[in-house]
């Protein structure tokens, strides 16, 4: 039986807020000790850890009030930074630790590796990638926050970042697609959860990596298991790669 630990939850009345309130409210490790949305003061000495799922702007404002008093843990699943935003992430991390991932799933972060993998074996001349993603109607970034880390571990398999390769949205008359560029597409439509595809194209073959959610509490599972292993940690800017132990040797 692990220590007890005391969570706090904001954005705890959003779809996500309440997917990691049913999480928690089922293990007998945690207590639920805050729980915080637009508008409610949270005492966040009450916590020895947070589990963030809002927006980007409120994500923010909680890391640099976590790091103003040197605690609690950060879980962040917030999307939709801006370079700006997560360069003061950053700086919010030198004093406490934080767990930021655009998807707490297990698969999508194998599917990382995956697609880190293929990037560096199929020479950029060649092979164009494309990353596809839809979710629901109601979610408010594009492209999604695991769009953006796909696209990044594909950057990193071709040793460049996706600052330098990432390509407008297509419209209108666009001209012929760049070498060695990488696209995104979004498709907001219904309930979907989250799916991400991967696209590899040469002029003969393609190479198609995926990954579907079925069910949100998949991301209130990892986000929770990230929780776990943060609130122990020394400052630091974290993610789930981390807390599955693939970057280890
Ligand atoms: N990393 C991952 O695995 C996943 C990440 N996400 C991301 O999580 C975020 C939330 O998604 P979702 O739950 O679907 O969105 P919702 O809109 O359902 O929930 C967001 C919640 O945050 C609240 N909120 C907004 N602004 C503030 C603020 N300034 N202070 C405190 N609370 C605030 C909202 O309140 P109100 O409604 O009153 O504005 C709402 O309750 C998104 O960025 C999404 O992309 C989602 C799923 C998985
Ligand atoms: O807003 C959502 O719902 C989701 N957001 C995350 C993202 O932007 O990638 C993760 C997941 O796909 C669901």
């Amino acid at each position: 039986m692990s220590a007890i630990f005391h969570a706090g939850i904001s954005g705890y009345r959003g779809r996500m807020g309440r997917a990691v309130s049913q999480v928690l409210d089922a293990r007998d490790d945690v207590v639920v000790a805050a729980r915080i949305d637009w508008g409610d003061e949270a005492d966040l000495s009450l916590c020895d850890v947070v589990i963030d799922f809002s927006t980007a702007d409120a994500s923010l404002a909680l890391a640099q009030a976590a790091a103003e008093r040197g605690g609690p843990a950060l879980v962040i699943g917030s999307t939709g930074f801006t370079p700006e935003q997560e360069a003061a992430l950053q700086q919010a991390a030198e004093r406490i630790a934080i767990v930021k991932s655009g998807n707490f799933s297990l698969g999508v972060n194998i599917l990382i590796g995956l697609v880190q993998h293929a990037a560096q074996r199929l020479d950029a001349q060649d092979w164009d990638i494309e990353v596809a993603e839809a979710h629901h109607r109601r979610k408010i970034d594009a492209p999604s926050g695991t769009a953006l880390m796909l696209g990044e571990a594909a950057a990193e398999g071709r040793f460049s970042d996706l600052a330098d390769l990432r390509l407008k949205p297509y419209d209108g008359i666009t001209g012929e697609r760049p070498v060695g560029k990488i696209g995104f597409s979004s498709i907001r439509a219904g309930g979907v959860i989250g799916e991400h595809t991967v696209m590899f194209a040469s002029e003969d073959e393609v190479l198609t990596l995926s990954h579907s959610a079925i069910d949100r509490s998949l991301f209130a599972k990892g986000a929770v298991a990230a929780a776990a292993w943060v609130r122990t940690r020394r400052p630091g800017l974290y993610d789930m790669q981390d807390v599955l132990g693939f970057r280890q040797a």
